[in-house]
């Protein structure tokens, strides 16, 4: 689909990847056509709802840094994903699985003045069938207003079951100085830091030193800074979150990503991971929902 007779979208290219801008009354956009990836998102008269590192780059089969990078189809590293994800990976050397570095096709763009509402397609391909065997249609769907709301579709389209995990793994702007999260209070989470423990959440979380941690629970979240009136509104019907902040010396060790750059971003990723893993017969279809907001 090209971007023709379009009013608000139009496609460009930085670097080696296509993307979507959207210039429209209410918002601006960025929607990378690798990965499906939003970018950037700024309402009118507001600040970025979302995190795009300044040292991000926009090369074929890598995730630019920040935006909301989709992880599928399944999170984090293969091995700590449960059996029936594992042993279907046939390579499983790509953290997050490969749906961020997949090119997907345009769908369906319907411009109104109040929104855009488009969706964003990958198959199962002969790339995807060396990772992962199964066949599949996942489809990122976007309504973009004053606010981010997205969906992210899979279904079942070969003949026999697959399972999977998931993530939507947005990289949101804090001051994690004046910043606290509120929604994990009296939850529980594996720390991915600590040999994968539960503990227990009782309290809002600041960022003080390394976060990295899965809390068994939707949200929904809010990143609430003293300095502003506004904060932003993380939903989700997610059963999972992975709260992230990478600190001062993971910090160093990340791709695209400046040293100091901890001090002003934060992750709450919208998921379903470890046992929350999401079986689908063939026909079926799964989906999760995110929506971020200013408030
Ligand atoms: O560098 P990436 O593969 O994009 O992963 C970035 C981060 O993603 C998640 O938040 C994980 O919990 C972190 O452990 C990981 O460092």
């Amino acid at each position: 689909m090209s971007d023709k007779g379009l009013v608000f979208c139009k496609i460009i290219f930085h670097d080696e990847l296509p993307c979507l801008q959207i210039e429209h009354p209410k918002f601006q956009a960025l929607i990378c056509l690798q990965g499906a990836q939003l970018l950037s998102f700024v309402p009118t008269g507001k600040q970025n709802l979302l995190w795009l590192s300044p040292l991000a780059e926009y090369k074929t089969e890598q995730s630019p840094r920040g935006g909301i990078p989709i992880c599928w189809p399944w999170f984090g590293n293969a091995e700590k994903n449960p059996p029936e994800i594992f042993d279907a990976v046939t390579n499983p050397e790509q953290a997050h699985g490969f749906a961020r570095n997949q090119l997907f096709d345009i769908d369906e763009v319907n411009e109104t003045a109040h929104k855009v509402q488009l969706s964003l397609m990958l198959s199962d391909n002969s790339a995807t069938r060396e990772i992962w065997p199964h066949a599949f249609e996942l489809k990122a769907s976007f309504t973009l207003s004053d606010h981010i709301e997205m969906t992210l579709s899979t279904k079942n389209i070969g003949n026999i079951p697959f399972s999977f995990t998931e993530a939507l793994h947005s990289y949101l702007p804090a001051n994690i100085k004046t910043t606290q999260i509120t929604g994990a209070e009296q939850q529980t989470y594996v720390d991915a830091l600590d040999k994968w423990v539960n503990k227990l959440e009782l309290n809002r979380i600041g960022i003080q030193k390394e976060v990295d941690r899965i809390v068994r629970h939707g949200g929904p979240y809010r990143i609430i800074d003293s300095d502003k009136k506004e904060h932003l509104l993380i939903e989700s019907d997610g059963k999972d979150s992975i709260i992230w902040n990478p600190w001062i010396d993971k910090s160093k060790r990340l791709s695209q990503f400046p040293d100091h750059a901890y001090q002003s971003m934060l992750c709450i990723e919208s998921a379903n991971i470890l046992d929350n893993v999401v079986t689908l017969a063939p026909g079926q279809t799964h989906s999760l929902d995110l929506s971020i907001k200013s408030v």
